[in-house]
């Protein structure tokens, strides 16, 4: 009975590793930027879980370049400093002494771990910041929130994007992971802090990356949040649009993120669960995927099934 029900499990591994042959044939080489955001790096188990998502990618044949957030880890520590912290239209109102903060968590604490823990599987990954080498130059921006414009301080855009120092650490077999922090072009000497979902789609479509991959602590886009039942499976660039007007808080940047990769050439933006343990394997190795897939409007339709189907 024991050696019949350990056939049929070991069936199932077979089954599971063979659905993914054709995506392995599909993203061989291919540069996948997948972004990590703070509020789905809460506990160690999955953030050892995602250094184990990128080593096996990296071990498959596919080029991940890991760009970080880190939200929740900068609260904690301005809230330390006894700085205080708003957000305004999903982006951090940044004084010049908060935006120390911000460097010193992101590139100090959040990247050194990311990288530590990579690294427990090998020397495989490396830490890039914007500000190094030229990679990043950024733009001071505002937020426009019911229609008025407010200044967010040491906040920019990427501009533009000098992928060189992270192909030369892909070109050496390594594992990028990039911290969101970009020189302001406009202001020599000047910090800005980016969004890590911006930066993650300026350097999508910077690297002529295949898909851009954002694990967050939601399921995905729901297009009547929070209304449970309305989670998005598939939706087109020109869908999202119009769509996001309507969006709230940080899935405004997250959003408008995808709908810039795809528009700048990215065949595909995702959005899924970055608590559920491994969810990248399923969305990018599986058919059904897991969360929200944006796709240019002339696309084809894929084989993944709609929302209705996969609730049924
Ligand atoms: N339409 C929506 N669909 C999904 N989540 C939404 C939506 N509107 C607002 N949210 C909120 O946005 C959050 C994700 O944004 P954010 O907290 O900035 O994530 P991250 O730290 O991963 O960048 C979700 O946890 C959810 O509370
Ligand atoms: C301008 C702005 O809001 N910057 C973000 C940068 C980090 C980030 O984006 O982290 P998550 O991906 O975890 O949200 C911030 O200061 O929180």
């Amino acid at each position: 009975m024991r050696a019949r029900a350990e056939a049929v499990a070991a069936a199932e591994k077979a089954a599971t590793l063979i659905e993914s042959l054709p995506w392995l044939e599909r993203y061989r080489g291919a540069t996948i930027v997948v972004k990590y955001g703070g509020n789905a790096m809460v506990s160690e188990e999955l953030q050892r879980a995602f250094a184990e998502d990128m080593v096996y990618l990296r071990h498959v044949g596919l080029a991940p370049v890991v760009v970080h957030g880190g939200g929740p880890q900068i609260n904690e520590a301005l809230r330390i400093h006894g700085i205080e912290s708003e957000f305004r239209g999903g982006y951090r109102v940044t004084s010049r002494e908060a935006m120390d903060v911000v460097r010193m968590v992101l590139t100090g604490q959040v990247a050194r771990t990311l990288v530590s823990l990579i690294n427990a599987h090998g020397p495989l990954a490396a830490t890039v910041s914007g500000e190094d080498a030229g990679l990043f130059t950024g733009r001071r921006r505002g937020a426009v929130v019911d229609g008025e414009v407010h200044d967010l301080g040491q906040v920019g855009d990427v501009v533009a994007v000098d992928p060189t120092p992270v192909r030369r650490l892909l070109d050496a077999g390594l594992i990028p992971v990039v911290s969101s922090i970009a020189p302001d072009g406009d202001a020599p000497g000047e910090s800005l802090n980016v969004n890590a979902d911006a930066a993650a789609a300026a350097l999508a479509a910077a690297l002529g990356a295949e898909k851009l991959v954002i694990l967050t602590d939601v399921e995905g886009l729901y297009r009547d949040w929070p209304d449970r039942d309305s989670l998005v499976s598939e939706i087109t660039d020109a869908e999202l649009e119009a769509l996001l007007p309507s969006l709230e808080s940080g899935m405004i940047p997250k959003m408008r993120a995808c709908l810039d990769a795809v528009r700048a050439g990215v065949p595909k933006a995702a959005i899924i669960d970055g608590r559920s343990p491994h969810s990248i394997l399923t969305e990018i190795f599986t058919t059904a995927g897991s969360g929200t897939e944006v796709v240019p409007a002339s696309a084809t339709p894929t084989a993944r099934p709609t929302s209705d189907e996969e609730h049924a």
